[in-house]
């Protein structure tokens, strides 16, 4: 079964786009890799990126050396698999093993909880995967090192339970085999968000259980048909993207239409996110909304229900997305295979954690609290309390902008609420869902006509981040920081992950105000708390 894409009520424009593009003669020459497509600027990244459009066949060449690891594991009765990896060296995976519902634990935060709560999980049954196509990135060689020191004190070495997938020639590859970790490298042809069906999506699914044979061959049978200049889904999928933000519509809700495949928005959402949002320009997928409230915004749905549709199986989705994530950056006139703003914030990182030293993070001082919120930024006209500045916030979103909730803090802890006494599904989600803050993204939603998304900090800063600084000058954004009551140190280096969590809130939030975006910093001095009484304020306002 290959993929369809079925059009809602943008037939016409989308039409003369994709005339247009046949009549370039754009969907072989993509199909066969023409890196010239994006124009001349885009031309030598082009180069090095389009490897993606082969993998179908040439990841087939990995599959002996991942059955090998997966037997290793299989024998050593290394059941719990940890995936150390940002973006899109995680988010394929994670689709990928929920779709096939076998367990994988993700780890893309620097939240202590959250990570500690990995680390105490079933280590001697643990085998993490590393994941850094740069071999660089903070986070991911942060919970290296974390590992390598958790079991080395539980007496285990971690030559045996630490896996590394890496491009050939990174640091990461050279440290792994000079600690004697098996290392995949994938192929580096491929930028990181489309490397779904590198090594990157592969190892750690396989690992898990997944079946990634099933996988690539879901996508080989696509294909063929992305050469065609009729009945090409990633064509008319293209098309779809391209056309609509050339007519202003340039909000995409992304919904689930009855798939059986789980959480591919998120994956979406850094593909385009981070593919289309620069210059000024860009596609804001938004993930999690019911319906589209205003004429910028469009809904496409994943699976057989919905106006706009694209329905097929896992494998098939990620080359047709991908394709068409292509498509519409020379639809918009952007470079789709570059990250140029990501970078801002890692440096202002880097240089908050130096000049710190060993003293404080420069934080400020809260321009009031409320409760166990501490509220930082500048917000006009006096504001007396959370509610007050939740309110303004709403309303400094402009016309054809939208409000960016991003929580560095840990995903999981709403869960501990709802396993508690022997309640009913209804009232275990209920319970959840009353303490995850990221419920509050729907009752925001709910108080404007303007798209609200939710990110996990620092996870979309590898995703959105790129869109919030490089795309259209028109986010209004919440971040949201909690107290860290068990911080967990990084071996060899002078930071905590507690204290590195802080410095990426800080970093992206000076990156932001230094755009002349309205942002706002809540800190939770108690994070259960805090999250109960953020919640119960915007339910009132
Ligand atoms: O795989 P890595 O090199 O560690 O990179 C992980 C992520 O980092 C960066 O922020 C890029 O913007 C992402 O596209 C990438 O997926």
């Amino acid at each position: 079964m290959t993929v369809e894409v079925t059009l809602g009520d943008e037939v016409d424009s989308v039409e003369a786009v994709r005339d247009k593009l046949v009549a370039e003669g754009v969907p072989a020459a993509l199909a066969a890799g023409d890196p010239s497509l994006w124009g001349p600027q885009a031309q030598p990244e082009a180069t090095i990126r389009l490897g993606w459009l082969n993998l179908p066949q040439s990841s087939r060449e990995l599959l002996p050396e991942i059955d090998k690891l997966v037997e290793r594991a299989r024998a050593e009765g290394l059941d719990h698999v940890v995936l150390a990896g940002m973006g899109g060296s995680s988010l394929a995976p994670e689709v990928i093993c929920a779709t096939y519902d076998v367990p994988l634990t993700v780890l893309d935060t620097t939240d202590p909880h959250q990570v500690r709560r990995a680390l105490t999980d079933r280590l001697e049954r643990t085998l993490v995967v590393v994941a850094s196509k740069s071999g660089g990135t903070i986070e991911t060689d942060s919970h290296r090192r974390i590992y390598e020191k958790a079991f080395r004190d539980a007496g285990i070495d971690p030559a045996t339970r630490i896996v590394v997938v890496t491009d050939p020639g990174s640091p990461l590859e050279q440290s792994a085999n000079e600690a004697g970790y098996p290392v995949v490298l994938a192929d580096p042809n491929v930028g990181g968000r489309y490397s779904a069906l590198t090594a990157f999506g592969l190892v750690p699914s396989a690992l898990a259980g997944a079946d990634v044979r099933r996988l690539l061959d879901e996508a080989e049978a696509v294909r063929a048909l992305l050469a065609q200049d009729a009945g090409n889904p990633g064509l008319d999928l293209g098309a779809v993207l391209g056309a609509e933000a050339l007519r202003g519509r340039d909000k995409l809700i992304l919904r689930d239409g009855m798939s059986d495949i789980t959480g591919l928005p998120d994956w979406i959402e850094q593909l385009i996110a981070e593919s289309t949002g620069k210059e000024g320009k860009g596609i804001l997928p938004v993930v999690g909304a019911e319906a589209a409230e205003d004429d910028d915004q469009y809904v496409v749905s994943i699976g057989p229900d919905g106006g706009t549709a694209v329905d097929g199986p896992l494998g098939a989705q990620f080359l047709v997305w991908e394709y068409a994530t292509a498509i519409a950056g020379r639809v918009i006139g952007i470079n789709p295979f570059d990250q140029p703003n990501v970078a801002e914030s890692k440096e202002n990182t880097t240089r908050i954690l130096q000049e710190a030293g060993d003293g404080p993070l420069p934080a400020g001082t809260p321009l009031l609290t409320d409760g166990p919120v501490e509220v930082y930024g500048d917000v006009p006209g006096d504001p007396k309390n959370l509610a007050d500045v939740l309110t303004w916030l709403l309303r400094a979103v402009p016309e054809r902008g939208y409000l960016a909730i991003m929580a560095y803090l840990d995903r999981e802890a709403a869960f501990d609420a709802a396993t508690v006494g022997d309640a009913s599904f209804e009232e275990m989600t209920e319970t959840w869902a009353g303490a995850d803050v990221a419920t509050l993204r729907a009752l925001l939603d709910y108080r404007t006509d303007r798209p609200v998304t939710f990110g996990w900090g620092p996870r979309f800063l590898h995703s959105t981040g790129q869109y919030h600084k490089g795309g259209p000058q028109n986010g209004v954004f919440l971040q949201i920081t909690g107290a860290v009551t068990d911080d967990v140190e990084v071996p060899g280096k002078p930071y905590t992950l507690g204290r590195l969590q802080l410095a990426q809130a800080l970093g992206d939030l000076g990156a932001l105000t230094s755009r002349g975006r309205p942002a706002v910093r809540l800190h939770l001095t108690d994070r259960v708390a805090g999250v109960r009484h953020l919640l119960s304020v915007a339910e009132e306002l």
